[in-house]
C-alpha cells in the first residue's frame, strides 16, 4: 500500500512550477519534503491532497486514482493541515477537532457523543487536553498548530500532509510536535509527508527527504543517503557544515566562507523565483 506520484507537472496558469515529480511512500513513513521558498513544498502537498489537480501526471494512495475520485472518498485516506489558517472558527477547540469527523459524514449528519470521545481522545494523544474547551480564535498560533493537527488525525489517520507543521512552535514544542508525529507512523502506520524549513529536523526525523529546487526533484531517498553536506549544501545553494555533537547526533551549520562546498544545480533548474 502505497501513495505514488508519478511524472506530476503543475502549473499556476502559463507558470510552470512543479515538473517530473517522482514520489513513492509507504505506510508508515515519515517523508519530508525541503527545499528554498517557492520551490513547490506547498504546491506538491496540495496535488497529494487532491485540491490541486495537475496537467500531467498521477497521484495515488493505497490504490484510489485522486484524478475524478469523490472529494469524501478523499478525505477519508488523506487529511491536510495547511500552512496558514483563517480565524473563522468562533468555536472551542473540541468542536474544531470533531469537524475531522463531519469531513465524511452524510448531508445534515451531526456529531455524536462518540465523536466528541475519539476527538477527545486524539487532544489526548498529544498532550493537548487542557485546550479542549478554549476558544480556537484566542489560542496561541501554536496551540492552533496542535487543534488543526487533531483534526486532521480524527479526519483520516491513514495519510497525514503537513504544510510546515513546526511553524508557530517554539524550540522545545517542534521536537515534542514531531516525536508524536514520529510516534503516529511507527504505532498506527500513519503515512505522514511534511514540508519543513530546518534540515535539522528533517536529519533528525525523517525516514524519507525529498528535496525539491525550482519545481524538479534535486536528490531523494533515504534521510541518511540525502542528508549530506554535499546535497544540504547544493539544496540552499550555501555552503553547509555537519557536526557531530556528543551525543552522537549531527547538525547542519551554514559556513558562507566555505564557497568551494557548493555543486551546480543540475541543469535545467530554476532556483526560488525571489531571493
Ligand atoms: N496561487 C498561485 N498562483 C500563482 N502562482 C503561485 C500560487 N501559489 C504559489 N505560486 C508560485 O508557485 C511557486 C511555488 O510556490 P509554493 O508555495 O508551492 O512553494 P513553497 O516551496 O511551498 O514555498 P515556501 O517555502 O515559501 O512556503 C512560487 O513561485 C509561487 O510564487
Amino acid at each position: 500500500m502505497s501513495l505514488v506520484c508519478q511524472d506530476l507537472h503543475f502549473a499556476y496558469g502559463g507558470n510552470a512550477v512543479l515538473s517530473a515529480v517522482d514520489l513513492t511512500v509507504e505506510k508508515g513513513a515519515f517523508c519530508v519534503l525541503l527545499g528554498r521558498n517557492g520551490s513547490g513544498k506547498t504546491t506538491l502537498i496540495y496535488c497529494l491532497a487532491g485540491l490541486l489537480h495537475p496537467q500531467r501526471g498521477s497521484v495515488t494512495i493505497d490504490g484510489l486514482d485522486l484524478a475524478g475520485a469523490s472529494r469524501t472518498r478523499i478525505a477519508r485516506r488523506v487529511s491536510l493541515v495547511p500552512q496558514e489558517h483563517a480565524d473563522i472558527f468562533p468555536f472551542r477547540v473540541i468542536d474544531v477537532v470533531v469537524m475531522g469527523r463531519t469531513a465524511t459524514f452524510r448531508f445534515a449528519q451531526r456529531p455524536g457523543p462518540e465523536d466528541y470521545a475519539a476527538a477527545r481522545q486524539v487532544l489526548v494523544d498529544l498532550d493537548a487536553e487542557s485546550l479542549a474547551e478554549r476558544n480556537f480564535n484566542r489560542i496561541s498560533g501554536g496551540e492552533r498548530r496542535i487543534a488543526l493537527l487533531a483534526r486532521a488525525i480524527l479526519q483520516a489517520d491513514g495519510t497525514l500532509l503537513l504544510d510546515e507543521p513546526t511553524n508557530h512552535l517554539d524550540f522545545n514544542n517542534k521536537y515534542r510536535l514531531l516525536e508524536k508525529i514520529k510516534g503516529l507512523c511507527r504505532e498506527k502506520g500513519t503515512r505522514v509527508v511534511a514540508s519543513l524549513h530546518d534540515p535539522n529536523l528533517a536529519a533528525r526525523f525523517a525516514d524519507q527527504v525529498v528535496m525539491l529546487s525550482g519545481g524538479r526533484i534535486l536528490t531523494s531517498g533515504d534521510s541518511g543517503t540525502v542528508m549530506t553536506e554535499t546535497w544540504v549544501s547544493r539544496l540552499y545553494q550555501t555552503p553547509t557544515r555537519r557536526v557531530e555533537t556528543d551525543d552522537g547526533a549531527s547538525l547542519f551549520v551554514p559556513c558562507p566562507s566555505g564557497e568551494e562546498k557548493i555543486g551546480p544545480q543540475p541543469e535545467g533548474l530554476q532556483g526560488p523565483r525571489w531571493s
